[in-house]
């Protein structure tokens, strides 16, 4: 019978090394708090409140002063790499230093609203396909295209099968270093890990994923993630 630690075979990613500057605030976005802990630790412990998840490779910028006085610092779990300009090059660092995990997933440090549901949701994409997918939500807004340097419409567009991306994203470890290595070589544009499958020519799965997993980006973000957050708690402590 298999027990928890057998069950415990995915590695995720978790890139923590930018600078939040879009959130204006006096410390990288990563470290704000919602109630005692920091956005860092609740997108951790979503992911660790799942027994698939074996360990966590956070990526921290080279200059980070804060992660060391975090519990988080002294969890054999969790495993500090070293991550880059770029949120690619932080997610590639952490990729090649997982080892042992045929699939890895990757997460933003700045979405610490993950539902277990999701999670769930999109680990089970593992029996679904060989390529693997991202949890995304529809769109539910008309969608404008500006013209370009001015807050002018240049046209609507068409929002049928458009999707916001979310994280987690979830892949098999090797296609996905193989993938995101020969995008970042070739110069492309990569926002997501699942950009770079694209780029590569596979079509990784759409998992419907809830609107309230979202990325805290701006200042107004904050409360609303506490509010999401807290309704998580409740549901999980009923
Ligand atoms: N060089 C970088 C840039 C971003 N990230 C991480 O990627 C996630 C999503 O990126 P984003 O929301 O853009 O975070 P920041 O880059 O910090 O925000 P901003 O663009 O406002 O500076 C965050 O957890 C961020 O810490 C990273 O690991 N390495
Ligand atoms: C990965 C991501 O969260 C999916 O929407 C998003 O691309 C991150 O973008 P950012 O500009 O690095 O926040």
């Amino acid at each position: 019978m298999n027990t928890l630690a057998s069950l415990a075979d995915v590695i995720a990613v978790v890139p923590a090394a930018g600078i939040g500057s879009r959130m204006q605030a006096t410390c990288p976005k990563q470290y704000l708090t919602i109630g005692q802990h920091t956005l860092l630790e609740h997108s951790i412990a979503r992911l660790f409140s799942h027994p698939a998840i074996r360990q966590v490779i956070v990526a921290l910028s080279p200059d980070d002063q804060h992660f060391a006085s975090l519990p988080l610092a002294r969890d054999p779990r969790v495993l500090r790499v070293t991550g880059g300009e770029t949120r690619a090059e932080s997610v590639l660092a952490g990729l090649q230093a997982a080892q042992g995990s045929a699939w890895v997933l990757v997460h933003d440090a700045a979405r610490p609203c993950l539902h277990p549901d999701d999670l769930q949701k999109l680990l089970n994409v593992r029996e679904q396909s060989h390529v693997g997918g991202i949890l995304a939500a529809p769109v539910r807004d008309t969608m404008k295209r500006g013209e370009p340097g001015k807050a002018a419409v240049a046209h609507t567009v068409e929002r049928d099968d458009l999707w916001h991306a979310l994280t987690p994203q979830f892949f098999p470890h090797a296609l996905l270093t193989a993938c995101l290595t020969r995008a970042l070589t070739e110069g492309a544009t990569i926002t997501d890990e699942a950009s770079a499958l694209e780029y590569c020519g596979y079509h990784p799965l759409l998992v419907s994923g809830r609107s309230d997993n979202i990325k805290v980006t701006r200042p107004e973000d904050l409360a609303l993630a506490a509010f999401y957050l807290s309704q998580i708690q409740l549901k999980e402590s009923a």
